[in-house]
């Protein structure tokens, strides 16, 4: 599987009128907001241009096109940010990001068994004050991605916390992958990979270790996500139901000469 920046043909999913209206009204709401005083300093925020023209490009340009809305998730510093740019250009680039104000997207188009899926990746502010500009995105989001990061203990133990918030605001039926990031740092690692797998299990969500340092199952994490999303919208041709667990486990085992964990002490 490859992933592309090809655009694709399919039924619609969000049309340009859907595109342009949310873009509307996300510029209102911030116009509105910019003349009330905030609690959090964020009203007056607005998304950086390129991201306005980015959705102005390279989403209205597809009419014809199926929309998966992918959300990262995860608190402050767990490489949101360094996992998307790890996908999107394959590049890593340590401390480069200062951490992220408000929201923004990328799109990419994923093959998965000869069909394009196009992803709608958008990357949120893992920080408290941003909070309730996130919640609004949610609704109508079709995968969380929910990051900790294996060297932040407290970070893992806040997935909880992010559970609840999802289960609060977004639908029932979205598809939840929790990642385990920073898989590279070896020695430095505070959450074993067990605890990571039981957490998933318990509530019934999938679950790998990424790195978007080292590329770890980074392009698997967005395939499998792309491959969940087009197997539940086939779901009614498709009787041998798709799980996305076992195929992240057929895939490590593949590749596990490549990706294999270090060893660790804990
Ligand atoms: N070693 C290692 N460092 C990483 C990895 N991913 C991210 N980092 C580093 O962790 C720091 C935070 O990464 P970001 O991508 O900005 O984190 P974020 O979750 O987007 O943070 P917010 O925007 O504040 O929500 C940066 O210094 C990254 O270089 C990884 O897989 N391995």
């Amino acid at each position: 599987m490859t992933a592309t920046d090809d655009s694709m043909d399919d039924d619609v999913f969000e049309t340009q009128e859907d595109t342009d209206n949310k873009l509307k009204l996300l510029e209102n709401s911030i116009d509105r907001k910019a003349d009330t005083r905030s609690p959090t300093g964020y009203r007056g925020y607005k998304p950086p241009t390129e991201v306005l023209n980015l959705c102005k490009t390279n989403v209205l340009d597809d009419v014809q096109i199926v929309i998966h809305k992918t959300i990262l998730l995860g608190d402050s510093g767990v490489g949101k940010t360094s996992l998307l740019v790890k996908f999107d250009t394959g590049k890593f680039e340590s401390g480069k990001f200062s951490a992220t104000v408000g929201i923004g997207f990328t799109t990419k188009v994923v093959e998965v068994d000869d069909t394009k899926v196009k992803l709608q990746i958008w990357d949120t502010a893992g920080q408290e004050r941003f909070r309730s500009v996130t919640h609004a995105y949610y609704r109508d989001a079709h995968a969380l991605l929910l990051l900790y990061d294996v060297t932040n203990k407290h970070s893992f133990d806040n997935i909880r916390a992010w559970l609840g918030e999802i289960s609060d605001y977004a639908q029932d039926d979205v598809a939840i992958m929790l990642l385990g990031n920073k898989a590279d740092c070896g020695t430095e690692r505070a959450v074993r990979r067990e605890l990571g797998e039981r957490l998933a299990k318990e509530y019934n969500v999938a679950f790998m270790e990424t790195s978007a340092k080292s590329g770890q199952n980074v392009e698997l994490a967005f395939h499998a996500v792309a491959k969940e999303l087009k197997c539940r919208r086939d779901g009614h041709k498709d009787p041998n139901r798709f799980n996305v667990q076992d195929y992240i486990r057929e895939q490590t085992q593949d590749n596990s000469a490549v990706q294999q964990c270090p060893p660790c002490s804990y």
